[in-house]
């Protein structure tokens, strides 16, 4: 049986206060991501990705409608909750890693479980554990500014798992790499998803990286506007994205 793990119901976020000048930048969005899926998110400038990413996330609320996460309303709860709830189940990927630099890896990549207050052998079984699903096990005494770009944002991948969180949220990861360390970000990303079920939601600009999604949303001023799935190869998933791309560009300009 598939469960959701995300479900958005018709939410939509109005910035400025009535009476101001007002800018609707969801309006109505409904969308539902499944437990073990790796969903990307694209959509032009100012179509309302972030402010999405940032009400999915808990940092932003909306003005309506309606957020389930692994089961939970995050909707109804207060500041407090919303703070313990970030922090147990979900995971977060940015484009800048945003590791401490004077903390070594290992020490960033524990933090969240040392804010928990877990015991340190159970902080160390498990930041072990998913060092070694990334690949960074030799990296972990070093420090942020002795390892290259791709390797901190595996770090700061391993940092937004550690706690088994419900889903990954990842927004542009591979924005600051070179198109080699963006391939093995999205390797990496890829297998955490298939052999490790980890349910990923990813905002990007970029369709070589949203080739590596099963299903992509296109969203427009504020409206879903197109869903892609991934049903052959990757290539040409990159080449499906590419022309809903052409699209989404032809109906802006025809605006
Ligand atoms: N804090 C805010 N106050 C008022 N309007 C805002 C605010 N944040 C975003 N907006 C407006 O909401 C709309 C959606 O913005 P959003 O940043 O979500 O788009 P985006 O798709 O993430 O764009 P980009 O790809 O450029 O980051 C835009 O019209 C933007 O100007």
């Amino acid at each position: 049986m598939n469960t959701s793990v995300l479900e958005v119901k018709q939410v939509q976020k109005i910035y400025g206060a009535k009476g101001e000048s007002q800018s609707h930048a969801l309006k109505g969005v409904t969308l539902n991501i499944q437990e073990g899926e790796f969903v990307g998110i694209m959509g032009p400038s100012g179509s309302g990705k972030t402010t999405l990413l940032n009400i999915i996330s808990t940092l932003d609320r909306p003005s309506e409608g309606v957020i389930e996460i692994a089961g939970t309303d995050i909707t109804k709860m207060n500041q407090n909750q919303l703070a313990d709830f970030r922090s147990q189940r979900l995971g977060f990927i940015f484009q800048d890693f945003n590791l401490l630099e004077n903390l070594t890896i290992y020490e960033n990549i524990a933090l969240p479980l040392s804010l928990q207050g877990i015991p340190s052998p159970q902080i160390r079984e498990q930041v072990k554990r998913v060092a070694k699903t990334l690949g960074i096990e030799e990296l972990l005494t070093k420090y942020p500014v002795q390892v290259s770009g791709g390797q901190k944002q595996r770090a700061a991948a391993a940092r937004a798992l550690v706690h088994e969180p419900a889903i990954l949220l990842a927004d542009e990861p591979t924005g600051a790499l070179d198109s080699k360390n963006a391939k093995s970000l999205l390797a990496a990303m890829s297998d955490l998803n298939e052999n490790h079920h980890v349910s990923i939601l990813m905002v990007t600009h970029d369709a070589f990286s949203a080739s590596y999604c099963q299903r992509i949303l296109f969203i427009q001023d504020g409206s879903l506007y197109k869903e892609i799935h991934r049903t052959e190869d990757r290539s040409s998933f990159f080449k499906q994205i590419l022309d809903v791309l052409a699209e989404l560009g032809a109906s802006q300009e025809t605006d």
